[in-house]
């Protein structure tokens, strides 16, 4: 199936600190941003790659790609959330007509290639296929620092990237979600799952965290160093 990878960096990492977004910061000697790119060129089954860029640093990102030769990577502006940033990235790909899209933060580098074989050979229509990571903890709701229930942590999962789906559906989820002015999904697996189908999960085979604050940089390249990247 003619696959895109759609990979979203336009985002500003307010809870890094960092002056510079956290996609630019280097892990291991190369941009974060560059890392997740990485995953999917180095993929056989990656036909296109879009990467959604935040507008002030989308110069940046189209210099540091093109000085590494990955020209061949489109870079669209992102919105003001992570939902408008996947849909701009959406309607870029639409003239590439891919049947399949994997739709990957840049913010989660480590996410082990090996896995999208192992994803496409799932995906299908009415099924969307999302990398999740079982929880090891037990998980409170609360209100007002209050313990207000304890859920059964056996059917909880910690969603991660890439969430992979028909490029068709997905992008009619998001439409559809912007036409009902539902402007604030945290992930893309909620708008295929209200307007489309069901999602099937598969266990992130390696560590897959998403880099959101300095000390979670700090354990990707101590992790890095201990698999010898
Ligand atoms: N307007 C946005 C916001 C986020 N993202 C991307 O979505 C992924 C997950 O978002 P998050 O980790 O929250 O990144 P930021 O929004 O940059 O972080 P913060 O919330 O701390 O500002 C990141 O790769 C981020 O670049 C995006 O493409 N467009
Ligand atoms: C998509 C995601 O990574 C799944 O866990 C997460 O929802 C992104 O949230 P963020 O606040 O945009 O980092």
């Amino acid at each position: 199936m003619r696959t895109a990878a759609l990979i979203v960096a336009g985002g500003e990492g307010k809870r890094f600190g960092s002056p510079l977004p956290k996609q630019f910061l280097k892990l291991a000697g190369k941009e974060i941003f560059i890392r997740s790119v990485e995953i999917f060129r180095h993929s056989a089954s990656i036909s296109k790659i879009v990467l959604v860029m935040h507008p002030n640093w989308l110069e940046k990102a189209v210099k540091i790609l093109s000085d590494l030769g990955l020209k061949d990577v489109e870079v669209v502006p992102g919105g003001s959330n992570r939902q408008r940033s996947v849909y701009n990235g959406l309607v870029a790909l639409r003239k590439y007509n891919p049947e399949v899209v994997m739709i990957h933060d840049a913010a989660r580098p480590l996410f082990d290639k090996g896995q999208i074989v192992e994803i496409l050979g799932l995906i299908k229509r009415g099924t969307g296929v999302v990398v999740a990571e079982k929880l090891v903890d037990t998980l409170y709701f609360v209100e007002n620092n209050y313990v207000i229930d304890i859920p059964d942590r056996t059917k909880l999962w910690k969603a991660q990237t890439p969430q992979c789906f028909i490029f068709e559906e997905i992008l009619e989820a998001h439409t559809r979600a912007k036409e009902d002015s539902l402007n604030n999904a945290t992930d893309d697996a909620s708008l295929y799952m209200k307007y489309v189908g069901r999602i099937k999960l598969i266990d992130s085979n390696s560590p897959n965290f998403k880099i959101t604050s300095p000390s979670d940089l700090h354990l990707a390249e101590c992790y890095l160093k201990s698999v010898n990247q």
